[in-house]
């Protein structure tokens, strides 16, 4: 299986790859991730990222367990990332299914009808939905014709082949081509047959703001858990019960951490809520002393009852030694979601008598939110000259973080 996620996201519009878009606190590939694991066709998955790309990185490789989960960077192209996830599959997989990041919310039952296929004989398989408008060919503003509605499918992915015909379609030199917009194309182009099977509505693409609006709806009316195995426990019906009572409780969390500042002999750059302060003093600490983000990845594993900071992210790993900030909460919420659980948000409280912080709030709001892919909310308060940060011996930082468990 290759999901293709290294896409920029330009008619989405977020500055920030889509597939890392949130949708109900969730990434984008993290909920197409979960579909095909819980779709349980695939041996293994490459998914395939912007380069560089740490965020989706640790996502994808939380998600890898008894199906391995490996992660390359992708093309300039659509087609380009394909290649990418097909070389670093396995050459030994029969069939290679191609799946679309953004079509996140695609049903696991889609996947199945897609390989029931080709275990069928099929060599090429797609699923489709009907077209609700009437299309028209346009050149120049003008109409050229209005091809017959009943012979119009929209295509969706996952896409499924056999592996040999698809690494042999994207190893010929009409792969290249930009007018390429998906793989069964390319498989159209040697003649053999590509057939369909039934798309779902729900397998969208999120391409625009609103496909954004609308999966973030799908996701929140999906807040209820399957039906009880045992039929004869459920006592009471579900139109019985108020709709709260089906959701899955949220877990709260705290945080603290506290750094002295670096003494006058060994200064230190001030790094804080993910942010370079120029000209401020330094903190002392065996990472980069930045208590904010630290505060928020210990809020993030005292909700999700994994310990804290120090269990993750000791004294005794030599590799934290002078890590920012934002590196230790990127891995903090990669490890939370890992464990099962989506995060709903963060509030830190930067407690210190400098710097002065409210004009660069929002800048540290978006590095961090950005970090914890998840709303981070900073405030910042003095103490009124009293106690270590109003002596001004150092900063101090308290967060809370709200988890739910996602299963
Ligand atoms: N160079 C690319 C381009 C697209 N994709 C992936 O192909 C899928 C379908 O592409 P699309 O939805 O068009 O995504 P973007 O290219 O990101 O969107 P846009 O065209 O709006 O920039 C997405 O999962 C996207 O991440 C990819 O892996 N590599
Ligand atoms: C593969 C695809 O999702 C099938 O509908 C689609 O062609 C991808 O197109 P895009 O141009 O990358 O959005």
């Amino acid at each position: 299986m290759v999901i293709v996620a290294a896409g920029s996201g330009q008619r989405l519009g977020h500055g920030i790859p889509k597939a890392r878009v949130l949708c109900g606190g969730l990434t984008l590939l993290e909920r197409s991730l979960r579909s095909v694991l819980a779709s349980g066709v695939a041996l293994e998955i490459a998914v395939v990222i912007p380069a560089g790309d740490d965020v989706l990185r640790s996502v994808a490789e939380s998600l890898s367990g008894a199906v391995p989960v490996r992660v390359v960077a992708g093309g300039a192209s659509r087609a380009g990332s394909v290649r990418a996830g097909i070389a670093a599959l396995s050459a030994d997989a029969p069939v290679i299914l191609v799946h679309d990041a953004a079509r996140a919310l695609t049903p696991p039952d889609v996947f199945k009808r897609v390989v029931s296929r080709l275990a069928a004989g099929a060599d090429a398989v797609i699923p489709v939905v009907p077209v609700a408008d009437t299309v028209k060919t346009v050149r120049g503003g003008r109409v050229e014709g209005t091809p017959d509605r009943n012979g119009l499918r929209a295509v969706q992915t996952p896409q499924g082949f056999t592996a040999r015909l698809l690494r042999e379609a994207h190893a010929g030199t009409g792969a290249g081509d930009p007018l390429i917009t998906d793989d069964a194309m390319l498989i159209e182009a040697t003649g053999t047959p590509v057939v369909t099977v039934e798309g779902d509505p729900a397998a969208f693409k999120v391409t625009t703001p609103l496909d954004l609006m609308l999966a973030e709806t799908l996701v929140q009316g999906a807040g209820t858990p399957p039906a009880p195995a045992d039929p004869e426990e459920d006592l009471m019906p579900d139109s019985a019960l108020p709709p709260v009572a089906h959701l899955p409780l949220p877990r709260t969390g705290i945080g603290t951490d506290i750094h002295a500042y670096a003494p006058e002999h060994a200064p230190a750059p001030l790094w804080l809520a993910g942010l370079f302060w120029e000209g401020e003093r330094g903190l002392a600490g065996h990472s980069d002393g930045d208590v904010v983000a630290h505060a928020a990845a210990d809020a993030l594993f005292s909700a999700a009852g994994l310990g804290d900071l120090g269990t993750h992210f000791g004294t005794d790993r030599p590799e934290v030694a002078g890590a920012s900030g934002v590196t230790i909460l990127q891995e903090a919420a990669a490890i939370v979601r890992g464990a099962g659980f989506r995060i709903g948000n963060i509030a830190v409280q930067l407690i210190g008598n400098r710097p002065r912080f409210a004009a660069r709030r929002s800048e540290a709001e978006a590095v961090l939110t950005e970090a914890a892919g998840a709303p981070v909310g900073v405030s910042a308060t003095t103490t009124d000259g009293l106690g270590l940060t109003g002596r001004g011996e150092g900063i101090a930082a308290l967060a809370t973080a709200v988890v739910i468990s996602a299963g």
